[in-house]
């Protein structure tokens, strides 16, 4: 079992990590056609870090963010939010703990059509049933760069547009951790390039930590650190990733 912790931490203190996967598996299926889609993963994302997972097609890393993201369960090992271990949880109040602590950016925005931008922004405040902050609110208008385009519907906007709304909508809870599920995979290269640099500053002036599975080892080079999966198996991490150097380790994995 490989195990890719944290940033050695002080003497005498404990940093807590935002998300600590222990030894998880996940298979499907039983007998002659199970299939081992994680098959023991250890990983912890610090606070404040941006994490892109790579790997070949059907290495894991949709099933990774999954059971780190409290939408799907184990067959065995932990996964802890903070010190919340998620397999604790019943159905609703795992529903609740992603609602309120956990944020999600997704290929297609999954934006409601019918909804203005603020409406979809602090739709997870509604459901929740928080009041808005409006300084919080007007901090991430203007971050996200949306002044002035709050009162549109999705379908008037362009697409880094609509992916930003999901960024700010993503952050509106001020989540643990965001989860990125290919945010730039719709949309086209100067458009993903803008979203990124978005993306690299809510790390860097918020202080929000991410985890991004992506294809894309230009996305990759704007995290902190990359994962590469294989055959659902963490088999390397680079820091400080280059998108050359990231592809030449995907060839390598047989991308
Ligand atoms: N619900 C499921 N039922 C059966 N097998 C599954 C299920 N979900 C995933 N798998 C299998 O688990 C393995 C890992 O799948 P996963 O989707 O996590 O890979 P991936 O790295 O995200 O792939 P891709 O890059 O193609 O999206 C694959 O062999 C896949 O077929």
């Amino acid at each position: 079992m490989t195990n890719f912790s944290a940033a050695e931490a002080r003497p005498g203190l404990r940093v807590v990590p935002a998300v600590r996967l222990e030894d998880v598996t996940r298979s499907f299926g039983r007998g002659k056609s199970a299939v081992a889609a994680l098959r023991g993963v250890s990983v912890e994302f610090p606070a404040g870090s941006f994490t892109a997972i790579m790997g070949p097609s059907g290495s894991g890393k949709s099933t990774l963010l999954q059971c780190a993201a409290g939408l799907d369960r184990p067959t065995s090992g932990r996964v802890l939010l903070g010190d919340t271990d998620l397999a604790g949880l019943n159905e609703s109040r795992l529903t609740r703990l992603r609602r309120d602590r956990i944020g999600f950016v997704f290929q297609s925005f999954n934006l409601i059509p019918a909804l203005t931008a603020r409406q979809n922004i602090t739709l997870p405040l509604r459901l929740a049933g928080r009041r808005v902050d409006r300084a919080w609110l007007e901090e991430l208008v203007e971050r996200t760069g949306l002044s002035g385009r709050v009162g549109h519907r999705p379908a008037e906007m362009s697409g880094g547009q609509q992916q930003r709304v999901a960024i700010a909508r993503a952050l509106v809870t001020k989540p643990d951790v965001v989860f990125g599920d290919e945010p730039t995979g719709a949309l086209d290269i100067s458009t993903g390039q803008e979203v990124l640099r978005l993306l690299r500053e809510v790390v860097d002036g918020l202080g929000q930590t991410l985890v991004m599975v992506t294809h894309d080892p230009v996305a990759a080079s704007y995290a902190d650190r990359v994962l590469f999966l294989a055959d659902g198996l963490i088999v390397e991490g680079m820091d400080r990733p280059t998108a050359d150097a990231v592809a030449s380790r995907l060839t390598g994995l047989g991308r």
